[in-house]
Formats: C-alpha cells, sequence, structure tokens
C-alpha cells in the first residue's frame, strides 16, 4: 500500500484529501501543517509520495520542503490555490510530478496520483522510437526524443479523464495530439468536438457552445444543440483557448467545475460527460499575470500540461516529415513519389521553420505540384504563409471572417441542412441579419461559378 504525507495548513482541506485517499486504497502516514512537522514525519517514516501546500503554518514554504525531498528522492505533487507568477515559477523550478488545484475534486486527485506513479515508475524507461500505439493511432510522424516524450506522455495520460493543456506554437502538431488522446481513450468511439476559440465571434460563443432553445431570441425557430452537448460521452478539443473573451472564459469555468451547461433560454441544467482537452500557442501564465486569462480557469485546465516542441528544436524530424508529407501528396496527385535531392535536404534542413510543421506540409506541396526545382525558393513562399494572429482582428472582422469561411464551408448555403446557419446553430433569419449588418456579400463567400441560395 503506498504511504502518502500530506503537507498543508488548512485542517478542511487536509481532512478532505485524508478521506479521499484513505478510500482509494492509499495509507495516509502523516498530516503535517508546517515544515518542521513534515521534516519531523520524515525522520520516522518514508513516504511513498507527499502532497506538499506552498504556504504553511511557519516561515519556512512548501517550495523550501520541496529541495529537502528532491535530495531525498520523495516524489512530491504540490497542492496549490492561485498563487502569483513567480511562485509558480518557483515551484515550477523544483520540478514536481505535477500541481493539484484547489478545491480539489476526487477524480483529479486519484488521475494525478496515478500519472504520478506512472511518471516515477517509466523514468528510466527509453524513448520508444516510433511504432509506439500513439503514433500509428494518429499517423504522428517523428522520432526525435523532443517528439518521443510528447508521445509518452500523451501516452500516460490518454485513459484517463484528466484534463489535458497542450502547449506549442502554431502549426506543431497539437490538434493531432489532441486527437491521438482521444483516440486512446475509452472515448475513442464517440464524437471528437473540435471547437476554435480564437476564431468564435463574442454574439454567437454561447450558442455554439451551449445551444439554445426554441424562442430564446428573436429568429430562434427551434432548438440548437451546442459542442458540449454534441460532445456527450466523448471529447471536445477548445483550440486556441488563450483567445478566449473573459465573458466565455467564466462560462467554461463553471462547466468544467460543475459538469453541466445550460442551454440559451432553456430552464434546466444537463448534465454532460466530456473529457476536455485545451491548447494554446501563447504563454497562459503570462496572459493570467497581465489579466488576460483566468487564474482559475487556467489552474483547471493545467492539470496536465503536455508540451509540443517547435521544429527547429527537433531537426531530426525534418526529413520524415517530408518523406511523409511527399508521399501523401503524391498519392493524392497520382504521381510517382518524388526523390529527396540532396540540395533541397541541406535547405530543409538549414531552415527555421517559423510555421513549423504546417509550413514544412505547405512547402511539400508546392514542391508536389510544381517540380522539385520550385523548392530552391520556398523559404521565400513559406515565409508569406504563415498563419495571420487572429487576435489582431478585431471583433466585428473576427466574425465576419468566421461568418464567411463557415459559409465556404456549406458552399454558400445559408439555411436547412448543412448550411451555414445549422453550424453557427443560428436561425436562418439571424444569420442573414447579422450578413447584412457586417456587409457579407455573395462575393465574399461564393466564386463567380459558385452556388448559393
Ligand atoms: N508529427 C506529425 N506527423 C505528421 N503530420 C503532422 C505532425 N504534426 C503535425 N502534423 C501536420 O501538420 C499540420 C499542423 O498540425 P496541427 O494542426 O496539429 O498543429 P497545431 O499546433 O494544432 O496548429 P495551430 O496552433 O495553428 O492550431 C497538420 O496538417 C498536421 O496533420
Amino acid at each position: 500500500m503506498k504511504k502518502i504525507l500530506i503537507v498543508e495548513d488548512q485542517f478542511v482541506e487536509a481532512a478532505n484529501l485524508e478521506r479521499m485517499l484513505v478510500k482509494a486504497g492509499y495509507s495516509v502516514c502523516g498530516i503535517a501543517r508546517s515544515v518542521k512537522a513534515a521534516l519531523d514525519i520524515l525522520n520516522s517514516v518514508r513516504p511513498d509520495f507527499v502532497l506538499l501546500d506552498i504556504y504553511l503554518k511557519g516561515d519556512q514554504t512548501g517550495i523550501e520542503l520541496a529541495g529537502i525531498l528532491k535530495e531525498q528522492g520523495i516524489p512530491f505533487l504540490y497542492l496549490s490555490a492561485n498563487s502569483n507568477k513567480s511562485t509558480l515559477d518557483a515551484a515550477k523550478a523544483t520540478r514536481p510530478y505535477g500541481f493539484l488545484v484547489k478545491p480539489f475534486r476526487e477524480q483529479d486527485v486519484l488521475a494525478m496520483m496515478e500519472i504520478a506513479a506512472y511518471q516515477q515508475e517509466n523514468r528510466h524507461q527509453p524513448a520508444a522510437i516510433g511504432g509506439s500505439p500513439e503514433t500509428q493511432v494518429a499517423d504522428i510522424v517523428g522520432g526525435s526524443e523532443a517528439l518521443q516524450q510528447t508521445l509518452r506522455l500523451t501516452g500516460i495520460v490518454a485513459p484517463s479523464d484528466t484534463t489535458v493543456l497542450i502547449l506549442g506554437e502554431s502549426g506543431t502538431g497539437k490538434e493531432k495530439i489532441a486527437s491521438a488522446l482521444h483516440l486512446l481513450s475509452r472515448r475513442k468511439n464517440n464524437p471528437f468536438i473540435k471547437v476554435n476559440c480564437a476564431a468564435m465571434p463574442a454574439s454567437l460563443v454561447e450558442s455554439i457552445l451551449f445551444g439554445h432553445e426554441k424562442g430564446a431570441f428573436t429568429g430562434a425557430t427551434s432548438r440548437a444543440i451546442g459542442k458540449f452537448e454534441q460532445a456527450h460521452g466523448g471529447t471536445i478539443f477548445l483550440d486556441e483557448i488563450g483567445e478566449m473573451l473573459p465573458e466565455v472564459q467564466v462560462k467554461i469555468l463553471r462547466v468544467l467545475q460543475e459538469k453541466e451547461i445550460e442551454r440559451i433560454g432553456g430552464r434546466e441544467l444537463i448534465k454532460t460527460d466530456v473529457r476536455v482537452i485545451a491548447a494554446t500557442n501563447r504563454n497562459l501564465e503570462t496572459e493570467v499575470a497581465e489579466g488576460r486569462f483566468r487564474m482559475d480557469l487556467y489552474y483547471r485546465l493545467n492539470v496536465f500540461p503536455i508540451q509540443v516542441a517547435p521544429l527547429r528544436e527537433r531537426k531530426q524530424d525534418i526529413i520524415a516529415l517530408t518523406e511523409h508529407f511527399i508521399r501523401q501528396y503524391c498519392q493524392i496527385e497520382g504521381r510517382e513519389p518524388i526523390q529527396l535531392q540532396p540540395a533541397l535536404r541541406e535547405k530543409l534542413l538549414g531552415w527555421h521553420w517559423p510555421g513549423n510543421i504546417r509550413e514544412l506540409e505547405n512547402v511539400v506541396k508546392r514542391i508536389v505540384l510544381l517540380g522539385a526545382e520550385s523548392g530552391s525558393d520556398f523559404i521565400h513562399y513559406s515565409g508569406n504563409n504563415i498563419a495571420p494572429v487572429a487576435a489582431s482582428q478585431t471583433l466585428q472582422e473576427n466574425e465576419r471572417a468566421y461568418i464567411i469561411s463557415t459559409l465556404k464551408q456549406c458552399n454558400g448555403k445559408i439555411s436547412g441542412a448543412g448550411g451555414a446557419a445549422q453550424l453557427l446553430n443560428l436561425p436562418a433569419s439571424t444569420l442573414e441579419s447579422k450578413m447584412k449588418k457586417l456587409g457579407i456579400t455573395k462575393e465574399d463567400y461564393a466564386p463567380a461559378t459558385g452556388s448559393g441560395n
């Protein structure tokens, strides 16, 4: 039976944790309210794990105790309430097995304990190069140590219902990791619903995420089911979470805490069973420090962070990815696979790939379409091809772009099955009046020969 020491000055929190752990079959070998009391206990027992609060009774903090635990090789998890960035940085520097956020939820505590134990057991395992289940399941290419470490963490956390936060620059493959997490979970036969938080205009967000009832607002002629409800039994992937507006952040926080949603205009709370995966290319700690992102939501999401390295830090993957995309695009184009010439290979290896794998993929598409010689100027080409930052657009521009891209996706169809109004969870009349207000005309979304309605 695993022995756990709880170092926590709040009596209620400590008792609560003890109850959860004992119920799950752990033995709690002590509760200490100060560093001194913890050291007294450590003199007589060696716990398998320490759950460590940062602020304690007395003048020493949990971060100081962490140093001693590290020396003794005793693994620990922090129990953190909302701390400021410098405290969090100092805590992170002690390399804990993770952070648990107050108020504690039983399933998070137990999942974290299991993950920490697994990480500890597998600490000295060499990386499985290629062919791992994570790689196969989502068609992920690359043998670099950085990617293998990401995949190891993906494999560890996938089967649990733990919330995962995927961090990395644009185009590094965060969505691929999210889909691997889903495919390796017990939810794999249920929906995987992706939501792009950056592209969601404020006026539509609630309806898109939570749905609405018939008559909820002018023109709401029928009930619409939101993304959270669509994801029931499966996974919701909140991409670009760092761009989410504060008024929406608070609503997401509620869903994470209560696991229930309310449709606009609805009177009942609907229970949802959804696993949440979020991703961002922003530094969320900076966003929190600068007041743009809610600290409580950050902690709720950051239960299990997974970092995806930029391509320039895993150059080893460049050739494997290039060959993979060449095979893929030659097959699509019905052509014989192109041979990668040494000069081009050098060039690919020498570039710093600011747009990461998406940029590499675009370069390969161009090479396949225009011939290998076109590769010689790919850097010039790809430099213009990096996705614009949505945050620099005004909200109106954002809303306009979102509606236009949805209309394009629906081949210009506004109402009825498969129309843009349905995709946006809006009554067609509301969408039409929004289009009018935003000056969206057919030329914006339908090619000259395109169809509309
Ligand atoms: N390891 C990989 N093997 C094969 N294809 C990959 C890999 N990583 C990424 N890709 C491909 O690169 C492109 C970009 O990846 P993805 O969309 O997952 O990135 P992202 O980090 O989510 O980007 P963004 O932050 O802009 O949303 C996709 O077409 C994806 O299929």
